[in-house]
Order: C-alpha cells, then sequence, then structure tokens
C-alpha cells in the first residue's frame, strides 16, 4: 500500500491521479490533500477518500468547511497548509498537480521531509529547477515525471546509460492555433484557444499549448529533470499526440513512448514505478486505426514562446522565473479577457528585456523576482 499526499486534487492531473487511486484501492491510500477554491468538490472528494488532512487556499473557505467535513480530516490553509500536506508524515509519495510557482516551497519541504516527488507541476522546475534538483539530490529523493513528454523519455531511458543519450526529441501537438498563421492570430477568443485538439486539461496549460510557452515550459523542465544541455533537447510537431517523446541514442537509435492521449497513464507510472498496473482504461492504441503519424519542423518565428523559452534557460538563473511568472500572469489576464492573444507574448519579451539576471539565486531572491514580475506585468496591464 502506497500512502499519498496530493496538491491540487480539484484539477484535471488532480481528479485524474483520484481516479486511479479510486481504481486500485489496494495499491494507494490517500493520506492528505489541497485545493484552491473549489470547496464543493473538495467536500465530495474529503468524503470518497477520507484524508487525513485538507488544505484549502483562503482562511474564508477553511472557516465555511471545518463544518461541512467529518472531524477525521483536519483542516488547513494557505502556503502552510499546502507544505503540511506536501510533508504528512504517512505519505511516501507527494504528487504535486497544483498550478503555478506556489508549488515550489511545498515541494522543497517534501523533498526535506524525503518524499519521493512525482511532479506535474512544471513551473516549479521552471522557475527554480537548480534549487529542486540540488536538494533532491541532498536527500537523495527521486523526482519523477507525470508530464507525459517527460514520463516518455523517463520510460525510454529505462535500463539505458543517460550518457549515451544524444538528444531528447519533445513532441508538441501545436495547440488550438496550429493551423493559423500569425496574422489569424490577433482577434482569437478566449474560447477558441481553450479548444486542444487532443488533450482536455485545465485552463492555463491549455493556454500555454495554443501560445506554445507549453512545450518551452517543458524544454526546461527536460533539461532539469535529465541533466541534458538546451542543445541537446529539441521539439518536432506532431499533431496526433500519440508518440509521447523520445530519446536518441549515441547509436542513432531512437526509443519513443507511444500511447493513447490520457493523463492516467503516466500519472500512474509515477505512483506505480518500477513496477506497472492494469490500466484505468480499455482504450489501448490501435495503429492501423489511426494510418499515419505526422512530423513536423517547428517554426520559431511562429511560436516566439519557445524561442523565449530556449533563450532564458540558456541565460539560465533568474530568467526562467521572470519567464514563468510573467506567463502566469499573462495567461491570466488573457483568461480574463483584459489582454489579447498575442499581447501574451509581448508582455513576455518586456519582462525578459527589462530583467537584471541573477545567476545562482537563493530561493528568497527566486520569490522576490516572482513577485517583482507579477507586480510589472500588473502594471503594465492596468
Ligand atoms: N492537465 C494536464 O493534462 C497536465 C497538466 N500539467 C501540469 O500540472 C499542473 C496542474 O495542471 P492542471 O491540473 O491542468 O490545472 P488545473 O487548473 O486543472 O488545476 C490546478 C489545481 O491547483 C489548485 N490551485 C490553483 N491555484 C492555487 C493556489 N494559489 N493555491 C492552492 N491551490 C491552487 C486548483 O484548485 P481549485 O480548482 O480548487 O481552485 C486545482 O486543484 C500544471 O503545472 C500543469 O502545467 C502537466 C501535464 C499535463
Ligand atoms: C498532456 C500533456 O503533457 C500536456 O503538456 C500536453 O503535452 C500539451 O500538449 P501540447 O503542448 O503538445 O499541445
Ligand atoms: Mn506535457
Amino acid at each position: 500500500m502506497k500512502h499519498i499526499s496530493l496538491l491540487g486534487a480539484t484539477g484535471s492531473i488532480g481528479t485524474q491521479t483520484l481516479d486511479v487511486i479510486r481504481k486500485h484501492p489496494n495499491h494507494f491510500k490517500l493520506e492528505s490533500m489541497s485545493v484552491g477554491k473549489n470547496i464543493e468538490l473538495a467536500i465530495e472528494q474529503v468524503h470518497e477518500f477520507t484524508p487525513k488532512l485538507l488544505s484549502v487556499q483562503s482562511e474564508e473557505d477553511y472557516d465555511k468547511l471545518i463544518h461541512e467535513v467529518p472531524s477525521s480530516t483536519r483542516v488547513v490553509h494557505g502556503n502552510d497548509g499546502l507544505i503540511e500536506v506536501a510533508t504528512t508524515e504517512k505519505s511516501e509519495i507527494l504528487v504535486n498537480a497544483v498550478l503555478g510557482s506556489v508549488g515550489l516551497s511545498p515541494t522543497l519541504a517534501a523533498i526535506q521531509a524525503g518524499k519521493t516527488i512525482a511532479i506535474a507541476n512544471k513551473e516549479t522546475l521552471v522557475t527554480a529547477g537548480h534549487l529542486v534538483t540540488e536538494e533532491a539530490k541532498r536527500y537523495n529523493v527521486s523526482l519523477l515525471p507525470v508530464d507525459s513528454e517527460h514520463s516518455a523519455i523517463f520510460q525510454a531511458l529505462n535500463g539505458e546509460n543517460i550518457k549515451e543519450a544524444d538528444r531528447l526529441i519533445l513532441t508538441a501537438s501545436g495547440g488550438s492555433f496550429r493551423d493559423r498563421s500569425r496574422e489569424d492570430l490577433v482577434n482569437v477568443t478566449v474560447r477558441e484557444a481553450l479548444n486542444h485538439p487532443n488533450w482536455s486539461m485545465g485552463a492555463k496549460i491549455t493556454i500555454d499549448s495554443a501560445t506554445m510557452m507549453n512545450k518551452g515550459l517543458e524544454v526546461i523542465e527536460a533539461r532539469w529533470l535529465f541533466d541534458m544541455p538546451y542543445e541537446k533537447i529539441d521539439v518536432v510537431l506532431h499533431k496526433e499526440s500519440i508518440i509521447h517523446s523520445m530519446v536518441e541514442y549515441i547509436d542513432g537509435s531512437v526509443i519513443a513512448q507511444l500511447g493513447t492521449p490520457d493523463m492516467r497513464v503516466p500519472i500512474q507510472y509515477a505512483l506505480t514505478y518500477p513496477k506497472r498496473l492494469q490500466s484505468i482504461s480499455h482504450e489501448r492504441l490501435n495503429l492501423w486505426e489511426l494510418g499515419a503519424l505526422h512530423f513536423t519542423k517547428l517554426d520559431m518565428d511562429r511560436f516566439r514562446c519557445i524561442s523565449f523559452a530556449y533563450e532564458a534557460g540558456k541565460l539560465g538563473g533568474t530568467m526562467p522565473t521572470v519567464l514563468n511568472a510573467a506567463n502566469e500572469t499573462a495567461v491570466a489576464y488573457f483568461l480574463e479577457n483584459r489582454l489579447s492573444f498575442l499581447e501574451i507574448e509581448h508582455v513576455i519579451e518586456q519582462a525578459l528585456e527589462r530583467h537584471s539576471l541573477i545567476k545562482k539565486p537563493t530561493l528568497e531572491e527566486i520569490i522576490a523576482v516572482d513577485a517583482e514580475t507579477r507586480a510589472f506585468i500588473h502594471s503594465t496591464i492596468k
């Protein structure tokens, strides 16, 4: 039996993690969970999974919730609440499926408490990959990828020598606007941007897929998870999202991981690693029905956010922190219809241009740069 803590239980990855736990009650037990603002769903989840600890984002929700959940579930709130969930004594594994750089402090706390980390929350690795990976090494803790591309690479590296891997090839669907020219992007709506061709995901990552910032964040995530230089991380457009990513070895062999686009597969693999369990869905990949898979070279001028991510990643230090904070803030404004689609990349570019790089930032410096960047974006928009 594996005891699990879950950050972001009400989200897309969070609810799919609970699907996996529900399907395998003899293998997994939910010990603690956090939610943001979706209190109704949180109450249902607590009744079904009976965790000992629940964290909510705000104090008002905390006041409401303590009367709504059984007394066997202790309720906490805020950032300290996230840290309590992440470090729950009985859990051996933390699934980090919260959204955004708010996941950084709980991840570091969980590592320091010796928990294995199943990481979906890519913003944490982007904003402070050096701190997370150094701490994981120091505490001898595994960082298991949940993101589909990184799970694919992790599986393609299984049993191989990472030093013999010559190139990581991330696949990209191209997002909601992959068939449109840049000129066609001027007046696109939030609703159109939220219409991902292959995956059903949370709103923020779906917009990131449309701008292709998602792939940029994933390049930086891959750099940290697999300790691979940016020069050896490539992206290829693959519109079917069947090959989830590949590793090319020094002898020219390329090992790919394939599957239907279903996040419950990489979530479950992170929970069962190094073993596998019966899959939750009976849907299997049917190659003869698919017929063909397609690959296209990426145009960096069309998808500028990918260039920003490579540049910020190569500069290192606080540049990826700025990239991430600017993107999180800009996407939130876009979702509120207060910024147009193309303005997202414009404000990110401005934030990167004005920043003075700190080469090896501490946690305090990362937190300060994240806050300053968000303040800058707010000031340009108001
Ligand atoms: N969805 C997917 O298929 C994939 C997602 N990822 C990554 O996984 C992470 C989660 O994505 P996804 O599940 O789509 O996102 P969602 O928006 O669906 O869910 C986010 C979760 O985080 C909670 N949350 C948001 N902000 C806060 C906050 N400030 N404090 C506490 N809790 C908060 C939300 O709570 P509530 O809803 O209650 O407000 C919700 O539980 C992201 O980093 C994403 O990039 C990676 C690969 C695939
Ligand atoms: C499911 C998942 O891992 C997402 O990150 C997905 O990869 C988004 O797809 P694209 O960014 O390739 O559109
Ligand atoms: Mn992904």
